[in-house]
């Protein structure tokens, strides 16, 4: 029996911001406390004092919203801020909420001191927000009865509740709606020592065998992102379990890795058909967002939410107001020549793996 552990037998790229089949076993790896919840120190510390104070005066917490790419754990922090607060919560998305009644029915159906949860927050339509205003402020909302001259207005109040709103475009949202939120807080791509104790965790969770250098060879490449980190982390188990004896090791976890097309900085197919493009098409940039997905075949949204925080962080590109350029470093990465520069330098004695 032959298995190909290349990308085909995947549908879905490891790298994607939808919710594939085989995350369904998130759940389990979600941490329940502050505590298990690892890293992004700065968020926690303010959280756990505003928790604190908030449970003393036994009031609900302020509004809070969670912005930063992608698969950081926004949906898992805002479960923690609900298992801390000892209240329920409701999650929901922007999109899912179509009509005003739609919200309103959400709202009058909380206890006091729960939390309402709502993901891609920047994505309410104008006149479900403007419901959201008074909710926020006042904990009421005023509801039409009736049509035409005999319509009325009516004032309901509502529990005091927290709203958690989250979103990966913190500018999207309109100033009303931004400065309601008594708490803002940015969470940040994780670092390497980060990501190799959430790959531990994940690999005791779910039973897999898995040395420290293995840990730390998917935390590597897995962009700063523990969405990504768990996703890698079962591929390489599948590969442990057919192509070694079940252990992941430094080893196994390159060649699966490798076999996926990541390479050792954790870049994809598009990472580097987006840097390709720019150095090929553009002269190393300035080449527009739009004009630069049109040419990969790519959404630039996509490309805005989930490729540019990595490679920026990376050092590989730069935002400017007249588009995006790619720096030196990338040009190094890809070992493509710099134009009119320096040869780029010789490869790092690791698998840098072609588009
Ligand atoms: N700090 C963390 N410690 C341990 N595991 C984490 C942490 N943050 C996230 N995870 C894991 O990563 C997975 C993705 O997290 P989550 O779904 O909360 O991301 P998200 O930021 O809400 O994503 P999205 O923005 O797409 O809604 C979860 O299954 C969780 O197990």
């Amino acid at each position: 029996m032959s298995i190909d552990f290349g990308n085909d037998i995947y549908e879905e790229p490891l790298v994607t911001t939808s919710f594939l089949q085989e995350d369904a076993s998130e759940g389990s790896l979600r941490p329940k406390s502050l505590k298990e919840y690892i890293g992004q120190e700065k968020a926690k510390e303010n959280l756990s004092v505003f928790i604190e104070a908030a449970r003393r005066r036994t009031e609900s917490l302020d509004h809070v919203l969670l912005h930063g790419p992608p698969g950081l754990g926004k949906t898992t922090l805002a479960g923690i801020i609900a298992a801390e607060m000892g209240v329920n919560i409701r999650i929901t998305s922007g999109p899912a909420i179509e009509k005003p009644g739609d919200l309103a029915a959400l709202l009058t159906n909380l206890n006091e001191n729960d939390i309402l949860f709502v993901d891609e927050i920047h994505r309410l339509n104008r006149s479900v927000e403007e419901i959201l205003y008074p909710a926020m402020e006042d904990f009421a909302i005023d509801i039409i009865v009736g049509k035409g001259p005999s319509a009325n207005s009516i004032r309901l109040d509502l529990p005091k509740f927290t709203l958690i709103g989250a979103t990966t475009r913190a500018g999207q949202l309109s100033a009303p709606l931004r400065d309601r939120f008594g708490v803002t807080l940015r969470l940040e791509l994780y670092t390497p020592e980060e990501l190799t104790q959430i790959v531990t965790r994940s690999a005791g969770i779910l039973n897999v065998p898995i040395q420290p250098e293995g840990a730390l060879e998917i935390a590597r490449r897995s962009r700063g992102t523990p969405r990504i980190a768990n996703r890698m982390l079962r591929r390489v188990r599948d590969f442990a379990e057919v192509r070694a004896n079940g252990t992941i090791t430094r080893e196994v976890a390159d060649l699966a890795l490798s076999a996926l097309e990541i390479d050792y900085l954790g870049l994809d197919p598009i990472d580097r058909r987006m840097l390709r493009a720019i150095m090929e098409n553009y002269g190393g940039g300035p080449v527009g967002l739009e004009t630069l997905a049109a040419t990969i075949g790519e959404e630039s949204i996509t490309l805005e939410d989930v490729y540019e925080p990595y490679l920026m962080q990376l050092g590989f590109l730069t935002r400017t107001p007249r588009g995006r350029c790619v720096t030196q470093k990338a040009y190094q990465h890809l070992h493509v020549p710099i134009p009119g520069g320096a040869a780029p330098a010789s490869p790092m004695d690791q698998l840098t793996l072609g588009s």
